[in-house]
């Protein structure tokens, strides 16, 4: 497993505003579609291409265009649907399953709720999408499952990422295809699993009362 932490000034200066307990649901929503566009430019980095014949106004010459088979694009809902619309803007040729999960606040085991994808993910490129890394349960049940049913690669894209989850993420997915991509590695979890500093319940702050 690859960890990446995005280090731009401008990722920097979101997610600042992001985690701002001030900020509220129309800003969120915003902030973390913008965001997602910064993270996607670095997680597709190595999605697959092909040449292709361009004649421009001038000459003709090889491009490069994106190729078959198409990647996947995953949200793990509430959540991650707040990252589908940046994701796709930039992979337009994607095609989306869905993955509804939720955790237990209590014992914070992740069930899952909700699954329409293809059976067969053979060859295919993988990005799932869930803005919270926590215990890393949640990211660990989707990549397996993605994982089982053939998927080459899987980026998991977040925007935070607890060192507990990725540790855990890194012990259960050891020597498999996956890579991480997040916009800060924070310092810890808390007793009720939330990441420090964190920015608080994402699916509520993405979809709850709008402050
Ligand atoms: O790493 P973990 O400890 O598994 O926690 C992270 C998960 O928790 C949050 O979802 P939540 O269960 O709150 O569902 P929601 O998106 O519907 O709010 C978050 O969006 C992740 O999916
Ligand atoms: O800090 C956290 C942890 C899990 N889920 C969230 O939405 N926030
Ligand atoms: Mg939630």
């Amino acid at each position: 497993m690859r960890l990446h932490v995005v280090d731009h000034p401008l990722v920097a200066h979101k997610l600042s505003t992001l985690r701002d307990e001030r900020t509220d649901s129309p800003t969120f929503r915003r902030l973390t579609d913008e965001l997602v566009t910064l993270l996607a430019y670095e997680a597709t980095r190595n999605v697959r291409t092909e040449p292709v014949e361009v004649t421009t106004p001038v000459a003709v010459t090889t491009g490069t265009r994106l190729s078959h088979p198409r990647p996947l694009v995953v949200p793990i809902l509430r959540a991650g649907l707040g990252m589908l619309d940046g994701m796709t803007r930039l992979l337009p040729t994607a095609e989306v399953g869905f993955l509804g999960m939720v955790r237990n606040e209590e014992t914070l085991e992740a069930s899952t709720y909700a699954t329409r994808m293809p059976d067969d993910l053979s060859g295919r490129q993988v990005f799932v999408l869930d803005p919270m890394l926590a215990t890393g349960g949640t990211l660990v049940a989707a990549v397996r499952m993605l994982l089982e049913r053939g998927a080459t690669d899987v980026t998991g894209v977040v925007l935070l990422a607890a060192p507990e989850g990725v540790a855990v993420v890194e012990k259960e997915l050891a020597d498999q295809p996956v890579k991480i991509v997040t916009a800060a590695l924070d310092e810890r979890l808390n007793e009720h699993g939330y990441i420090v500093p964190g920015l608080g319940d994402a699916g509520d702050r993405l979809y709850g009362t709008a402050g």
